[in-house]
């Protein structure tokens, strides 16, 4: 099944979302997520020029061999926006195989290890209580899992708190990057009155996710860690940068809350020694930014044998493909945690239409061959990309801070 022709879709239903589309010569296609948030264009020039090339006349079914001669061919390895490129191309490859093989993803990657892929919540407000009735709303709704992000008193705008009350956060909110200000020592007195409140109201039954976006150093994050540790978390995610990974010792060392990260790896050598060591319990590199269910399925894999389990990273800017496609492997690994579930806009769900359902807290896979989401090519094309930007972060005497 030889690769007749692939292009670039960029699209804009209430955010960018850039998406590869592959075409076999017997006309089965697959699509795969190549939307690497705030710098999208890099991702489209890098398919453009140099990858789309290479895949014209290639044997589709050859998505191990694709793989490695996307990256080891590049000679230039790893980082956001090759493997963002390697990523989509791989999932288009995936979707192409099912689709031949009449099955839905999961059942070629080995079937069914669970009936229905637990998912958490964003619940966010400018304060406790707006939380806590956030938290209401999404229990209301049937999920036994709520990431809790409240605003700091002393903190005018905090990057994953919504401005408005009932309104989500967008994470790339302007042209160009907002700027906000940080006090670690403001956080760090506040956040633990959060988690107690979720906890005296809603008990000990919800799972509680929280995410602290890199902001800390890793002694901060022990102490949080600590001081959070009657409230049970599920997950304290990203609690320090990772590019040392020795960081994370450190916190393992002080504290028994668990640790998630990996949402800006894009390699197993990015997580390796974390996972080795035994120094974190979640790991949550997606899909399309991991090179792919190919790469993504080896961190799995070694994450099986250190306990450690999976949390993909599920915003909205992710698109629909990169999480119907999640939603396969979750069903499917073994050692799944949990997904992130942060809802596309309606006009994001008819660009792409898929088949994964959200019920009672959960998502369930659908039966259509392949990773079971398309595209409306017409309809994406009403939508132009728009330069969006996340913001960046200062501390209060101007230092440029992690956001
Ligand atoms: O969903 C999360 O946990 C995030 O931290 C969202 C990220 O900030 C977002 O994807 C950045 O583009
Ligand atoms: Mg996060």
């Amino acid at each position: 099944m030889k690769i007749q022709d692939a292009y670039v879709i960029v699209t804009s239903p209430g955010r960018n979302f850039v998406t590869l589309k592959i075409v076999t010569e017997s006309g089965t296609y697959g699509i795969g997520d190549a939307t690497l948030n705030g710098r999208e264009m890099a991702v489209v020039a890098y398919l453009e020029e140099h990858v789309i090339p290479l895949l014209i006349g290639r044997d589709a079914g050859r998505i191990e061999d694709t793989w490695h001669y996307l990256y080891r061919g590049a000679y230039w390895r790893r980082g956001p926006v090759t493997m963002a490129a390697i990523g989509a191309v791989d999932l288009a490859l995936w979707d192409i195989k099912a689709k031949a093989a009449d099955m839905p993803l999961y059942q070629l990657l080995g079937g069914r290890s669970r009936e229905r892929v637990m998912t958490y919540a964003h619940c966010t407000g400018s304060d406790i209580d707006a939380c806590l009735e956030e938290v209401d709303t999404h229990v209301k709704l049937g999920y036994r899992a709520v990431r809790v992000q409240a605003g700091v008193p002393g903190i005018a705008t905090i990057y994953g708190v919504a401005k408005r009350a009932g309104e989500r956060y967008e994470p790339a909110d302007s042209e160009l990057p907002a700027e906000h200000v940080w006090s670690t020592e403001k956080y760090l007195n506040h956040v633990p009155k959060l988690f107690a409140a979720v906890r005296e109201r809603f008990g000990d039954d919800i799972h509680v996710l929280h995410d602290v976006h890199h902001r800390l150093t890793p002694i901060e994050a022990a102490r949080l860690g600590k001081a959070v540790e009657p409230y049970h978390l599920f997950w304290l995610e990203d609690c320090v940068p990772a590019e040392n990974q020795q960081s994370l010792k450190l916190v393992r060392e002080h504290t028994t809350t668990p640790l998630a990260i990996g949402e800006v790896f894009n390699s197993i050598h990015d997580c390796r020694e974390l996972i080795e060591n035994q120094w974190i319990d979640y790991i949550r590199t997606p899909l399309s930014h991991g090179g792919g269910i190919t790469h993504v399925r080896r961190i799995a894999d070694l994450a099986s044998l250190y306990h450690v389990r999976t949390g993909f990273h599920g915003p909205t800017d992710l698109s629909p493909v990169c999480l119907g496609a999640a939603i396969h492997f979750d069903t499917w690994v073994p050692n799944f945690g949990i997904q992130e579930h942060m809802p596309h806009e309606a006009i994001t769900d008819r660009v792409f239409p898929h088949d994964y359902r959200f019920e009672d807290g959960h998502f369930l896979v659908g039966e259509t061959p392949g990773h079971g989401v398309d595209i409306d090519e017409a309809l994406a094309a009403k939508y132009p990309y728009k330069r969006a930007s996340l913001p960046v972060n200062r501390l209060e005497d101007g230092t440029l801070w992690h956001w």
